[in-house]
């Protein structure tokens, strides 16, 4: 078993699973969805561990959560639990993996390829985030035809283009704030239907777009409120 458990804290994977668009994800609260991420991190770690089962009770203690809140969150998977044994953890592996579409990997399109989509586009792993950035697009021309661990960076009037044949619903707005807006138009003019927004441009989108924020910041003050509470604590 494993002996540290982390904090459950919000995280990239957590923002990724909120943009899963299907029947099935849309009946879970959005709350419960962005919980999945965590316990898959931590089946994984079972797994690695060669563990078969794994009860709500671990699960919690590993998460830091209720355990009531856990059986909860995992019945929206439609695995049983088995009576004093727990889940089998390939089975709820699997449930939760198609629950938040990581079973079935989405191509997406950067746009804005500096410090944090560099970070994006190099270290995004397809198979542990289920999403699978294929290439990124600037309008810096050093940057262009150059490549971030293979893959491409194009210019950014291609996009359409590219956008269209290859079929990419999904794009990630890493630009500066400023540009943040027509980036975002340009990818729902070229047929793009979700994006992942890192800017803090708060953008205007035609219905049924859906747009997924991630702000490091509203992280952070969690965390800087919770270790204040621990100080006042220790006090
Ligand atoms: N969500 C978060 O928690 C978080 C954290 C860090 C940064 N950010 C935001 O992410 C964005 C990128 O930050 P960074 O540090 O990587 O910036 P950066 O300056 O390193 O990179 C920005 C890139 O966008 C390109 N660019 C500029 N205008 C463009 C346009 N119109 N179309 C396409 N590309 C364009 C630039 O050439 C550059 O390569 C910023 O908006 C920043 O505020 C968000």
């Amino acid at each position: 078993m494993i002996h540290h458990p982390p904090c459950f804290s919000f995280s990239v994977e957590d923002a990724m699973a909120s943009q899963r668009d299907d029947n099935t994800a849309l009946c879970i609260p959005k709350p419960a969805l962005r919980r999945l991420p965590g316990y898959l991190r931590c089946l994984h770690a079972l797994h690695k561990e060669h563990e078969t089962w794994v009860s709500c009770t671990y699960l919690a203690d590993y998460l830091k959560m209720e355990s009531s809140l856990v059986r909860k969150d995992l019945a929206y998977t439609g695995v049983s639990g088995r009576p004093k044994v727990g889940y089998e953890i390939g089975l709820l592996t699997q449930a939760i993996e198609r629950l938040i579409g990581w079973d079935n990997r989405q191509d997406a399109f950067l746009v804005g390829v500096g410090n944090l989509g560099r970070a994006l586009l190099g270290h995004l792993e397809p198979s542990l985030h289920g999403l699978n950035i294929i290439c990124g697009f600037d309008i810096d021309p050093d940057k262009l035809s150059t490549e971030v661990r293979g893959k491409m960076i194009l210019p950014l009037n291609k996009l359409p283009d590219l956008a269209r044949r290859m079929h990419i619903d999904i794009g990630v707005i890493t630009c500066p704030a400023a540009a943040a807006q027509s980036v975002a138009e340009l990818m729902v003019n070229s047929g793009m239907r979700a994006i992942w927004n890192f800017t803090q441009t708060h953008l205007q989108v035609p219905e049924g777009i859906i747009v997924e924020n991630v702000d490091l910041a509203s992280s952070i003050a969690v965390l800087l409120t919770r270790f204040a509470e621990l100080k006042q604590h220790d006090d």
